[in-house]
């Protein structure tokens, strides 16, 4: 009740930016809120005691093109691997999201300038005065643990806490602990910090190691840490996510020696220093895939660019068997027009080339609009169904049995009409936007901290596509009724 009270339109009002200078990707300025600084002198942020929340009025039909931003968790990769070089970095498409603006202060912390330029950021780590990097910002996102690789491969020691990001399961980091060893680093975990230290000297030294899992940040980690250290690494079982192969990539211009990109071995010789060089993040796949869903769901026609069609084909497959037709309209570009009836699936999260988890919520609230039972199977992330109980709310017929959902379709009881309802997290968030442009009346979202941790202006993107969303800003609860 008193959250319903508190997104209420009496007790909140628009926060709206006027418009996003030039919605085509590679040249998305960073979105101003006014009136609120910038809080590390790189990005507008939106900090201070207002919270917020989104309105999404339902029915509205999308149309028009929307830019991809570059992807987010490559990005973030690529800035912690940003450490390991002494020259200066030019790096493009780099989306502005808190996630971006929390990584930028974590690099701070220890000595890195970095500053906005025309097309992305410039990053100065020639200087590292400290491997302690900030333990508050770490503990707000899951790449800062990242720069542990980083670290103890350039400075030969780390200190780093135990990462924060989306709680959707334990998260250990066992594989990021065991592959360093591997590279002959002493680690330590105590009260909630890991240190890491090269014990042959100042330096890692080329090893051995099979990740039991081919989790996405140890492949990352490890591929840093090997980047660097004396001799050769070989890595097997290793993540091939579109972003670990961007951030190969990126390693890779900056002189690193890393064979097998993409295969689930990775042959890396480590070089004494890595220089300087100008690197263009990926597009987005998740958000790509977010707004093809967002087509889907309200039965609506819009076209994207860039993307990188290979790296979303199980995604696209899933949409197609499900009845939407997908053209791609030149080399990175690609037009969605779904039927008016869209039939039931399954999808069962995995590693990539699997389908991923990353889009596992807002795959599940599309499929409360087909015609059937669908099935979502989560292998990745054992708490990763927590948007369910939002969308229960929001008339969703979904039970959920350990890691397997069972989803009705608007056939057999689903049907979704606005509620109050808040997000848990980052996709969980988007998920809900989904569902409210679906529902009947007017869906408030609290929790919207989450969303803007990973998506470059969300909202303002689904506006300039004809989407009833307002963010709206309201003072918290507890003050208001002070
Ligand atoms: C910032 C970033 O890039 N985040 C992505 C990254 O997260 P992240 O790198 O955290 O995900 P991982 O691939 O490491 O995790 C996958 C699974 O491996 C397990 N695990 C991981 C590490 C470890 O040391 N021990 C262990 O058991 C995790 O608990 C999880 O069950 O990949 C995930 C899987 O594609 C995505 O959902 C996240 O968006
Ligand atoms: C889980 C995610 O992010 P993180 O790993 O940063 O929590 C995500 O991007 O969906």
């Amino acid at each position: 009740m008193m959250r319903a009270q508190m997104t209420s339109a009496s007790s909140c009002w628009p926060v709206r930016n006027s418009s996003i200078p030039g919605l085509v990707a590679h040249n998305l300025s960073p979105p101003q809120v006014p009136g609120v600084q910038s809080d590390n002198g790189v990005f507008g942020s939106r900090t201070g005691l207002l919270v917020e929340c989104l309105e999404v009025s339902g029915g509205s039909k999308l149309s028009g093109h929307v830019g991809i931003s570059g992807a987010k968790n490559s990005a973030l990769a690529v800035l912690a691997g940003a450490l390991c070089s002494e020259e200066e970095l030019n790096l493009k498409m780099i989306p502005d999201l808190h996630d971006i603006q929390r990584m930028v202060q974590v690099l701070q912390s220890v000595g890195v300038k970095v500053k906005r330029s025309a097309s992305g950021l410039t990053v100065d780590a020639s200087e590292i005065v400290s491997v302690e990097p900030c333990p508050e910002v770490v503990r707000k996102l899951r790449a800062s643990f990242f720069v542990i690789g980083a670290l103890v491969g350039r400075k030969g020691e780390a200190v780093v806490p135990l990462p924060g990001g989306c709680d959707i399961g334990a998260r250990p980091i066992d594989l990021h602990v065991r592959g360093l060893r591997a590279l002959g680093a002493q680690v330590e975990i105590r009260q909630d910090k890991v240190y890491a230290r090269a014990s042959h000297g100042k330096r890692l030294v080329g090893g051995k190691f099979h990740l039991d899992y081919p989790s996405v940040g140890a492949t990352e980690t490890l591929m840093m840490a090997a980047s660097l250290a004396d001799g050769e690494t070989v890595l097997s079982n290793v993540a091939q996510e579109p972003e670990v192969v961007d951030l190969a990539q990126f390693l890779i211009s900056c002189g690193a020696k890393i064979c097998g990109v993409g295969s689930s071995t990775l042959v890396i010789k480590g070089v004494k220093k890595l220089h300087s060089t100008d690197f263009t993040i990926i597009p987005d796949r998740i958000e790509a895939g977010t707004f093809l869903i967002a087509a889907a769901i309200t039965r609506s026609s819009i076209s994207m660019s860039p993307i990188i069609p290979q790296h979303m084909t199980a995604v696209t497959n899933k949409l197609q068997e499900m009845g939407c037709k997908l053209r791609q309209t030149s080399q990175d570009s690609l037009l969605i027009s779904p039927s008016q009836l869209l039939s039931s699936t399954s999808i069962t999260t995995l590693p990539y080339p699997g389908f991923p988890t990353d889009l596992q919520p807002q795959f599940m609230t599309l499929m409360t609009s087909c015609i059937g039972r669908s099935v979502v199977k989560e292998t990745v992330f054992e708490s990763r169904m927590r948007h369910v109980e939002e969308l229960q709310k929001l008339g969703a017929k979904v039970v959920v049995n350990k890691n397997v959902a069972v989803i009705r379709g608007i056939d057999c009881g689903s049907s979704l009409r606005g509620v109050p309802v808040t997000a848990t997290d980052l996709r969980a968030g988007a998920a809900l936007v989904l569902a409210g442009l679906a529902a009947d009346g007017t869906t408030h979202i609290e929790g919207i901290n989450h969303i803007d941790r990973g998506y470059e202006s969300f909202d303002q993107k689904l506006r300039l596509l004809g989407a009833s969303v307002e963010r709206l800003a309201s003072l918290p609860v507890e003050l208001v009724t002070l």
